[in-house]
Protein backbone atom coordinates (compact mmCIF):
# COMPACT_ATOMS: atom_id res chain seq x y z
CA UNK A 1 0.00 0.00 0.00
CA UNK A 2 1.03 3.63 0.02
CA UNK A 3 1.50 3.78 3.68
CA UNK A 4 4.19 0.65 3.38
CA UNK A 5 5.71 2.99 0.87
CA UNK A 6 5.88 6.20 2.47
CA UNK A 7 7.18 4.21 5.65
CA UNK A 8 9.80 2.26 4.30
CA UNK A 9 10.98 5.71 2.65
CA UNK A 10 11.22 7.57 5.87
CA UNK A 11 13.41 4.72 7.24
CA UNK A 12 15.55 5.17 4.80
CA UNK A 13 15.80 8.91 4.70
CA UNK A 14 16.37 8.24 9.13
CA UNK A 15 18.98 5.21 8.16
CA UNK A 16 21.17 7.70 5.35
CA UNK A 17 20.92 10.41 8.02
CA UNK A 18 22.51 8.49 10.35
CA UNK A 19 25.10 7.38 8.18
CA UNK A 20 25.97 10.33 7.26
CA UNK A 21 26.13 12.26 10.12
CA UNK A 22 28.16 9.35 11.51
CA UNK A 23 30.58 9.91 8.50
CA UNK A 24 30.93 13.49 9.72
CA UNK A 25 31.61 13.20 13.06
CA UNK A 26 34.03 10.36 12.73
CA UNK A 27 36.52 11.62 10.94
CA UNK A 28 38.19 14.61 12.65
CA UNK A 29 39.10 17.82 11.32
CA UNK A 30 42.69 16.81 10.71
CA UNK A 31 41.40 14.26 8.63
CA UNK A 32 42.89 14.44 4.90
CA UNK A 33 40.77 11.30 4.20
CA UNK A 34 40.24 11.31 0.43
CA UNK A 35 42.13 13.81 -0.26
CA UNK A 36 44.46 13.78 -3.10
CA UNK A 37 48.35 15.41 -2.50
CA UNK A 38 51.51 15.64 -4.40
CA UNK A 39 54.71 16.18 -2.78
CA UNK A 40 57.69 17.22 -4.46
CA UNK A 41 61.34 15.29 -3.56
CA UNK A 42 59.36 12.81 -1.29
CA UNK A 43 61.29 9.97 -1.23
CA UNK A 44 64.09 10.56 1.18
CA UNK A 45 64.30 13.22 4.38
CA UNK A 46 61.19 16.06 4.76
CA UNK A 47 59.25 14.88 1.56
CA UNK A 48 59.15 11.56 2.49
CA UNK A 49 57.87 12.21 5.79
CA UNK A 50 55.58 14.94 4.59
CA UNK A 51 54.29 12.06 2.64
CA UNK A 52 53.71 9.92 5.54
CA UNK A 53 52.23 12.00 7.58
CA UNK A 54 49.60 13.10 5.15
CA UNK A 55 49.03 9.69 4.25
CA UNK A 56 48.38 8.41 7.78
CA UNK A 57 45.63 10.80 8.10
CA UNK A 58 43.76 9.25 4.77
CA UNK A 59 45.39 11.09 2.51
CA UNK A 60 46.13 9.63 -0.95
CA UNK A 61 49.72 10.88 -1.80
CA UNK A 62 52.13 11.06 -4.83
CA UNK A 63 55.10 10.59 -4.10
CA UNK A 64 58.08 12.02 -6.87
CA UNK A 65 61.95 12.58 -7.31
CA UNK A 66 64.36 12.53 -9.97
CA UNK A 67 65.24 8.48 -9.82
CA UNK A 68 62.87 5.79 -10.34
CA UNK A 69 64.49 3.61 -8.18
CA UNK A 70 64.12 5.98 -5.18
CA UNK A 71 60.62 6.33 -6.00
CA UNK A 72 59.77 2.77 -5.74
CA UNK A 73 61.50 2.35 -2.59
CA UNK A 74 59.06 5.22 -1.50
CA UNK A 75 56.10 3.57 -2.70
CA UNK A 76 57.03 0.13 -1.24
CA UNK A 77 58.01 1.87 2.26
CA UNK A 78 54.64 3.87 2.25
CA UNK A 79 52.81 0.99 0.93
CA UNK A 80 54.10 -1.20 3.95
CA UNK A 81 52.09 1.46 6.87
CA UNK A 82 49.11 0.91 4.72
CA UNK A 83 49.08 4.27 2.83
CA UNK A 84 47.14 4.97 -0.27
CA UNK A 85 50.43 5.88 -2.50
CA UNK A 86 51.10 6.83 -6.25
CA UNK A 87 54.75 7.17 -7.56
CA UNK A 88 56.74 9.09 -10.86
CA UNK A 89 59.88 10.60 -11.42
CA UNK A 90 59.81 14.26 -11.46
CA UNK A 91 62.52 16.81 -11.83
CA UNK A 92 60.72 20.10 -10.81
CA UNK A 93 63.38 22.26 -12.78
CA UNK A 94 61.58 20.73 -16.23
CA UNK A 95 58.64 21.69 -17.23
CA UNK A 96 57.89 18.70 -18.92
CA UNK A 97 58.67 16.59 -15.57
CA UNK A 98 55.56 18.84 -13.87
CA UNK A 99 53.34 18.55 -16.24
CA UNK A 100 53.67 14.71 -16.08
CA UNK A 101 53.61 14.97 -12.21
CA UNK A 102 50.12 16.85 -11.94
CA UNK A 103 48.66 14.83 -14.93
CA UNK A 104 49.90 11.53 -12.86
CA UNK A 105 47.59 13.00 -9.96
CA UNK A 106 44.72 13.75 -12.40
CA UNK A 107 44.43 10.05 -14.10
CA UNK A 108 45.74 8.47 -11.02
CA UNK A 109 44.37 9.19 -7.98
CA UNK A 110 41.22 11.76 -9.54
CA UNK A 111 42.29 15.38 -8.69
CA UNK A 112 44.58 17.28 -6.63
CA UNK A 113 43.42 18.99 -3.35
CA UNK A 114 46.92 19.43 -1.64
CA UNK A 115 50.98 20.65 -3.00
CA UNK A 116 53.84 20.51 -0.99
CA UNK A 117 57.05 22.05 -2.56
CA UNK A 118 59.45 20.80 -0.60
CA UNK A 119 62.22 20.41 -3.68
CA UNK A 120 65.57 22.53 -2.94
CA UNK A 121 68.93 22.36 -4.15
CA UNK A 122 71.92 24.19 -2.56
CA UNK A 123 75.14 23.97 -5.24
CA UNK A 124 77.34 26.68 -3.17
CA UNK A 125 79.01 27.29 0.03
CA UNK A 126 80.98 30.05 0.48
CA UNK A 127 81.11 34.06 0.46
CA UNK A 128 78.29 35.30 -1.98
CA UNK A 129 80.14 37.78 -3.65
CA UNK A 130 81.97 34.40 -4.65
CA UNK A 131 78.58 33.16 -6.26
CA UNK A 132 78.26 32.67 -10.25
CA UNK A 133 75.26 33.55 -12.46
CA UNK A 134 74.95 29.71 -12.90
CA UNK A 135 74.36 28.94 -9.19
CA UNK A 136 72.06 31.63 -9.11
CA UNK A 137 70.27 30.21 -11.89
CA UNK A 138 70.22 26.74 -10.47
CA UNK A 139 69.03 28.00 -7.42
CA UNK A 140 66.44 30.31 -8.20
CA UNK A 141 64.69 28.01 -11.26
CA UNK A 142 64.63 24.79 -8.37
CA UNK A 143 63.68 26.12 -5.42
CA UNK A 144 61.74 29.50 -6.64
CA UNK A 145 60.22 28.93 -9.56
CA UNK A 146 59.76 25.49 -9.78
CA UNK A 147 57.74 26.29 -6.51
CA UNK A 148 55.28 28.88 -7.96
CA UNK A 149 54.83 27.22 -11.74
CA UNK A 150 53.65 24.05 -9.80
CA UNK A 151 51.57 26.02 -8.33
CA UNK A 152 50.21 27.39 -11.38
CA UNK A 153 49.85 24.00 -12.82
CA UNK A 154 47.79 22.47 -9.57
CA UNK A 155 45.39 25.70 -9.33
CA UNK A 156 42.98 24.99 -11.98
CA UNK A 157 42.49 21.04 -10.39
CA UNK A 158 41.92 22.71 -7.13
CA UNK A 159 39.45 24.67 -8.40
CA UNK A 160 37.77 21.96 -10.20
CA UNK A 161 37.78 20.39 -6.03
CA UNK A 162 36.52 23.62 -5.06
CA UNK A 163 39.55 24.55 -3.05
CA UNK A 164 42.73 23.20 -1.56
CA UNK A 165 46.42 23.75 0.10
CA UNK A 166 50.09 25.23 -1.04
CA UNK A 167 52.60 24.73 1.67
CA UNK A 168 56.01 25.89 0.39
CA UNK A 169 59.31 24.52 2.61
CA UNK A 170 61.13 27.27 3.11
CA UNK A 171 63.92 27.44 6.03
CA UNK A 172 64.67 29.60 8.84
CA UNK A 173 68.02 30.85 6.77
CA UNK A 174 65.20 32.78 5.03
CA UNK A 175 64.77 35.12 7.98
CA UNK A 176 68.81 35.42 8.55
CA UNK A 177 70.83 34.20 5.79
CA UNK A 178 73.21 31.02 7.10
CA UNK A 179 76.86 31.59 6.72
CA UNK A 180 77.92 30.24 3.42
CA UNK A 181 74.96 29.73 2.29
CA UNK A 182 74.20 33.27 0.74
CA UNK A 183 72.31 32.50 -2.44
CA UNK A 184 69.96 29.71 -1.02
CA UNK A 185 69.62 31.33 1.71
CA UNK A 186 67.85 34.03 0.00
CA UNK A 187 66.01 31.92 -2.23
CA UNK A 188 63.97 30.34 0.85
CA UNK A 189 63.54 34.27 1.68
CA UNK A 190 61.92 34.50 -1.35
CA UNK A 191 59.50 31.45 -1.25
CA UNK A 192 58.06 33.75 2.25
CA UNK A 193 57.66 36.68 -0.25
CA UNK A 194 55.78 34.02 -3.09
CA UNK A 195 53.12 32.50 0.21
CA UNK A 196 52.45 36.59 0.87
CA UNK A 197 52.02 37.25 -2.81
CA UNK A 198 49.75 34.09 -3.69
CA UNK A 199 47.52 33.83 -0.52
CA UNK A 200 45.25 36.70 -1.42
CA UNK A 201 44.53 35.90 -5.06
CA UNK A 202 44.12 31.68 -4.17
CA UNK A 203 41.80 32.76 -1.18
CA UNK A 204 39.48 33.87 -3.94
CA UNK A 205 39.41 29.94 -4.96
CA UNK A 206 39.04 28.72 -1.48
CA UNK A 207 42.70 27.83 -1.96
CA UNK A 208 45.18 28.26 1.38
CA UNK A 209 48.69 29.33 0.76
CA UNK A 210 51.41 28.41 3.93
CA UNK A 211 54.66 27.90 4.10
CA UNK A 212 57.21 25.98 6.62
CA UNK A 213 60.33 27.16 8.21
CA UNK A 214 62.79 24.88 9.43
CA UNK A 215 65.73 24.96 11.71
CA UNK A 216 68.37 21.84 11.61
CA UNK A 217 66.46 19.03 10.82
CA UNK A 218 68.47 15.43 10.61
CA UNK A 219 68.10 14.81 6.85
CA UNK A 220 71.01 14.32 4.28
CA UNK A 221 70.59 17.79 2.93
CA UNK A 222 71.92 18.81 6.57
CA UNK A 223 74.91 16.13 7.20
CA UNK A 224 77.70 18.46 6.21
CA UNK A 225 76.15 20.31 9.68
CA UNK A 226 75.32 17.94 11.93
CA UNK A 227 78.00 15.24 11.24
CA UNK A 228 80.58 18.05 12.63
CA UNK A 229 80.47 17.78 15.88
CA UNK A 230 82.10 21.30 16.72
CA UNK A 231 79.51 23.39 14.59
CA UNK A 232 76.61 20.92 15.92
CA UNK A 233 77.59 22.15 19.66
CA UNK A 234 77.91 25.62 18.33
CA UNK A 235 74.48 25.18 16.62
CA UNK A 236 72.68 23.71 19.94
CA UNK A 237 74.16 26.30 22.11
CA UNK A 238 71.18 28.77 20.16
CA UNK A 239 68.17 25.92 20.71
CA UNK A 240 65.87 25.62 23.57
CA UNK A 241 65.43 22.14 22.22
CA UNK A 242 68.87 20.53 22.39
CA UNK A 243 68.98 18.43 19.55
CA UNK A 244 68.45 18.54 15.79
CA UNK A 245 64.75 18.19 14.27
CA UNK A 246 63.26 15.01 12.81
CA UNK A 247 61.94 14.65 9.34
CA UNK A 248 58.44 13.83 11.34
CA UNK A 249 58.49 17.03 13.14
CA UNK A 250 58.46 18.77 9.82
CA UNK A 251 55.96 16.32 8.31
CA UNK A 252 53.34 17.13 11.13
CA UNK A 253 53.46 20.80 10.46
CA UNK A 254 52.70 20.31 7.27
CA UNK A 255 49.74 18.10 7.96
CA UNK A 256 48.54 20.19 10.18
CA UNK A 257 48.43 23.58 7.97
CA UNK A 258 46.55 21.23 5.06
CA UNK A 259 44.02 20.21 7.09
CA UNK A 260 41.14 21.58 8.32
CA UNK A 261 42.26 22.67 11.89
CA UNK A 262 44.04 25.42 9.91
CA UNK A 263 41.11 26.45 7.98
CA UNK A 264 41.73 30.20 9.25
CA UNK A 265 45.44 30.36 8.22
CA UNK A 266 46.77 31.83 4.81
CA UNK A 267 49.56 33.70 3.45
CA UNK A 268 51.68 32.42 6.78
CA UNK A 269 55.47 30.69 7.63
CA UNK A 270 55.67 28.50 11.12
CA UNK A 271 58.84 28.59 11.80
CA UNK A 272 60.11 24.70 13.60
CA UNK A 273 63.50 25.14 14.78
CA UNK A 274 63.61 24.09 18.18
CA UNK A 275 63.46 27.43 19.32
CA UNK A 276 66.51 28.48 17.62
CA UNK A 277 67.68 31.92 18.67
CA UNK A 278 66.99 31.03 22.61
CA UNK A 279 69.82 32.80 24.98
CA UNK A 280 70.01 31.10 28.17
N1 LIG B 1 67.41 19.52 6.60
C1 LIG B 1 67.39 20.74 7.04
O1 LIG B 1 68.04 21.07 8.03
C2 LIG B 1 66.52 21.77 6.36
C3 LIG B 1 66.38 23.00 6.99
C4 LIG B 1 65.60 23.98 6.42
C5 LIG B 1 64.95 23.71 5.23
N2 LIG B 1 65.11 22.51 4.61
C6 LIG B 1 64.42 22.30 3.35
O2 LIG B 1 63.68 21.11 3.42
C7 LIG B 1 63.48 20.61 2.10
C8 LIG B 1 63.80 19.14 2.07
O3 LIG B 1 65.14 18.93 2.39
P1 LIG B 1 65.64 17.71 3.28
O4 LIG B 1 66.38 18.29 4.43
O5 LIG B 1 64.54 16.77 3.52
O6 LIG B 1 66.78 17.07 2.39
P2 LIG B 1 66.71 16.06 1.19
O7 LIG B 1 68.08 16.06 0.62
O8 LIG B 1 66.14 14.77 1.60
O9 LIG B 1 65.65 16.80 0.26
C9 LIG B 1 65.95 17.64 -0.81
C10 LIG B 1 65.57 16.87 -2.01
O10 LIG B 1 65.36 17.70 -3.13
C11 LIG B 1 65.69 16.90 -4.23
N3 LIG B 1 65.88 17.71 -5.42
C12 LIG B 1 66.90 18.54 -5.71
N4 LIG B 1 66.72 19.06 -6.92
C13 LIG B 1 65.58 18.54 -7.41
C14 LIG B 1 64.89 18.69 -8.62
N5 LIG B 1 65.34 19.48 -9.59
N6 LIG B 1 63.74 17.99 -8.80
C15 LIG B 1 63.29 17.19 -7.83
N7 LIG B 1 63.91 16.99 -6.67
C16 LIG B 1 65.04 17.66 -6.46
C17 LIG B 1 66.95 16.18 -3.80
O11 LIG B 1 67.17 15.03 -4.57
C18 LIG B 1 66.61 15.83 -2.38
O12 LIG B 1 66.02 14.56 -2.28
C19 LIG B 1 64.33 21.47 1.19
O13 LIG B 1 63.51 22.44 0.59
C20 LIG B 1 65.31 22.12 2.15
O14 LIG B 1 65.77 23.34 1.65
C21 LIG B 1 65.90 21.54 5.16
Amino acid sequence: SSLQVMWRTALRCVKANCVFAHRRMSQSPSSLSGKVAIITASTDGIGLATAEALGRRGAHVVVSSRHQANVDRAVNLLQSHNIIVTGTTCNVGKAEDREKLVQTAVDHCGGIDILVSNAAVNPFFGNIMDSTEEVWDKILAVNVKAAFLLTKLVVPHMEKRRGGNVVFVSSVGGYQPFPALGPYSVSKTALLGLTRALAPELAQSNIRVNCVAPGIIKTRFSAALWENEDLMEDFQRQLCIKRAGRPEEIGGVIAFLCSDDASYITGETITATGGMGCRL
